[in-house]
């Protein structure tokens, strides 16, 4: 049986400017995939390929078996795809915008009206079913949007950053659905995020950066093989942290101010300490965690800046509290 995806030496760019760089990787059947990565990493333009809503350069990308860009129509009814916007007709009633895409996939009216209510009562939005969409919150939504991805039974999930702009409890929630899910229905689940900690419970971890894979495993692998415990210091003034980072180059500087040291052996924590320890404000061990393993990767933290600009201003543009 062929894997649930199989993406090979995958090419894409948007006028001249490369942004997925050789990308190949394979999921199995009935696992959970998290692609993680920054803004702009190239997370959305590689699952649009894989949705076949935008062709690659170069390279191949199958679904169950199926070659997207040979089998558009064939791919698409193994997939079920939730966007990084929102695409529901929020004029319309839950129950209708499920209606909708039934009709879309060309199911009889009497497997649409079974298939909306069992999708309902799994996102458990039944008791919401005539209610519009305009008057739902970001967490109903993003439910609904997911009951809506179900309704033709797909294997496959695709979700592009399914819980960005929610409040940390809704997230909780929306990943306890796709665990249910995936247990349920068998279904192989393909999510993107740039939330770190939310890919603690994935199968499998694929981390991507500036359109490349920087590295793949399980978050336990990518912790062992990458993942060094970091002493993590925070200096007086500026004057002691340029001169920390002249006797240390392999220091890395943090965006709340703070520097990061991989500790490679016991010995160097004891040094650094005696040398520092009365000129420094803050100091914490941190043991290998996913985002020390990006940091070990790239140098930087995934948490930068733009994210939390770009969670605020989407919040801000959802109507009503997360329910
Ligand atoms: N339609 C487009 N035209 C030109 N450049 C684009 C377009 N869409 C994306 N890009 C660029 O391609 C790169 C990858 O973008 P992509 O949206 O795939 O990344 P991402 O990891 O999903 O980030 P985000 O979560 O912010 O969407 C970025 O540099 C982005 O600016």
């Amino acid at each position: 049986m062929p894997d649930a995806v199989g993406v090979k030496s995958l090419f894409a760019s948007y006028d001249g400017k490369t942004v997925l760089d050789d990308v190949s990787f394979s999921i199995r059947r009935g696992d959970s995939f998290a692609l993680l990565g920054p803004n702009g990493a190239g997370k959305t333009t590689l699952v649009s390929i894989l949705c076949t809503l935008r062709l690659p350069d170069r390279g191949t990308a199958q679904v169950a078996g199926i070659d997207v860009v040979k089998q558009p129509t064939k791919a698409r009814e193994t997939i079920g795809v939730v966007f990084q916007d929102s695409s529901l007709d929020d004029r319309l009633s839950a129950w209708e915008n499920l209606e909708f895409h039934g009709l879309v996939h060309g199911l009889a009216p009497k497997v649409r009206h079974e298939r909306a209510e069992a999708v309902l009562a799994l996102v458990e939005l039944s008791d919401w079913a005539d209610d519009i969409v305009r008057n739902f919150s970001g967490g109903m939504r993003r439910r609904l949007e997911i009951a809506r991805a179900l309704m033709h039974e797909p294997t496959i999930l695709f979700l592009d950053e399914p819980t960005v702009g929610l409040d940390p409890q809704t997230r909780q929630r929306i990943w306890s659905y796709l665990d249910r899910l995936r247990r349920e229905r068998h279904l192989t689940v393909l999510t993107t995020t740039h939330y770190i900690e939310e890919v603690e419970g994935a199968d499998q971890v694929c981390i991507i950066d500036h359109g490349h894979i920087i590295a793949q495993g399980t978050p336990t692998e990518l912790k062992a093989a990458h993942g060094s415990r970091w002493l993590h210091a925070t200096p007086q003034d500026e004057t002691v942290a340029a001169e920390i980072a002249t006797a240390y180059p392999q220091i890395q500087r943090l965006g709340s101010g703070s520097l990061a040291l991989p500790i490679t052996d016991e010995a160097l924590a004891d040094t650094f300490l005696a040398q520092y320890r009365y000129r420094l404000e803050e100091i914490r061990f941190q043991e290998p965690t996913l985002e020390s393993v990006f940091l070990a990767l790239t140098g930087r933290e995934l948490r930068d800046r733009a994210n939390g600009q770009r969670d605020a201003q989407r919040s801000a543009g959802r109507r009503g509290g997360q329910r």
